[in-house]
């Protein structure tokens, strides 16, 4: 898989009044502006549309108006895999029959036809997430965190300006959790990747984003410096979500 010219450090994203609706639900609008090399962290309600709006950035879904720029870049109609993105999901980011250096591997070349230098990204990526041990491992062998780690190896070995994680680690403990952001920010250093990471957890934000976003009914209602976003929660909805919504460790 190639970038297209797309590789290297973060792309700034912005949804430019981006409409959408899923059959029969509710209409909702998006405009956000998400900086280079920034890490945003996405929170609000259960079916508020946090993760139609990665869909949305990532290509899986299409917007019925507006558009979307990634990198100055207008992707609006682009197909999923030609978009600069690469995207965690909560589980299913591998395939159960292929070892862990094939899984990473499919980030180089999905027919996986891998040349000596694509095998030595594998092998520094998978070295990177701390499994260059368990290269052979098939995904059932492996606990919950390594298995997003090797989702973080593919992501790396991909070299796309833009991340976008959903709930990627919210299955796991918090001791865990707390590592893999930790992961996700040293990555994030070296690579300066953009950084997009739905969660429903205040700690996860303040661990790693910058800013925070929160959405409601469709929309972003507030967006702004994460500790700020918490301190002086200005809506009502961002105020009486965060009284309900914290894991309170
Ligand atoms: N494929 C779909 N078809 C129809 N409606 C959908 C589809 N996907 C999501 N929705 C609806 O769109 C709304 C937003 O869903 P979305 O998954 O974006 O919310 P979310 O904020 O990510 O929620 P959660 O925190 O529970 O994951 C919800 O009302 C949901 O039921």
């Amino acid at each position: 898989m190639t970038g297209g010219g797309n590789e290297g450090s973060g792309a700034g994203v912005v949804l430019d009044k981006v409409a959408f609706s899923h059959p029969g639900g509710a209409p909702m609008l998006f405009d956000l502006s998400v900086g280079a090399g920034e890490i945003l962290a996405v929170m609000g309600p259960s079916g508020s549309g946090k993760s139609t709006l990665l869909s949305l950035i990532a290509g899986f879904e299409t917007p019925a108006a507006g558009r979307i720029l990634i990198g100055g870049a207008d992707v609006t109609n682009l197909p999923p895999a030609r978009r600069p993105v690469s995207m965690i999901f909560q589980e299913n980011n591998l395939f159960a029959h292929l070892d862990v250096a094939a899984n990473v591997g499919l980030g180089r070349s999905p027919s996986l036809r891998l040349t000596r230098e694509d095998r030595e990204h594998v092998s520094e990526a998978l070295t990177s997430v701390g499994l260059a041990d368990k290269a052979r491992r098939l995904p059932r062998e492996l606990s919950g965190g390594e298995r997003q780690r090797v989702a973080l190896a593919r992501v790396l070995v991909r070299n796309r300006p833009v991340l976008l994680l959903d709930e990627a680690f919210a299955s796991l403990g918090p001791a865990l959790r707390d590592q893999m952001l930790d992961l996700l920010n040293d990555l994030q250093a070296k690579t300066r990747m953009t950084v997009v990471m739905v969660t429903h957890d205040p700690q996860d934000a303040l661990r790693i984003s910058g800013r925070t976003a929160f959405v409601e009914e469709g929309q972003v209602r507030e967006v702004g410096e994460t500790a700020a976003i918490f301190s002086q929660a200005r809506s009502g909805a961002l105020r009486r979500y965060l009284g309900a919504g914290s894991r309170g460790r």
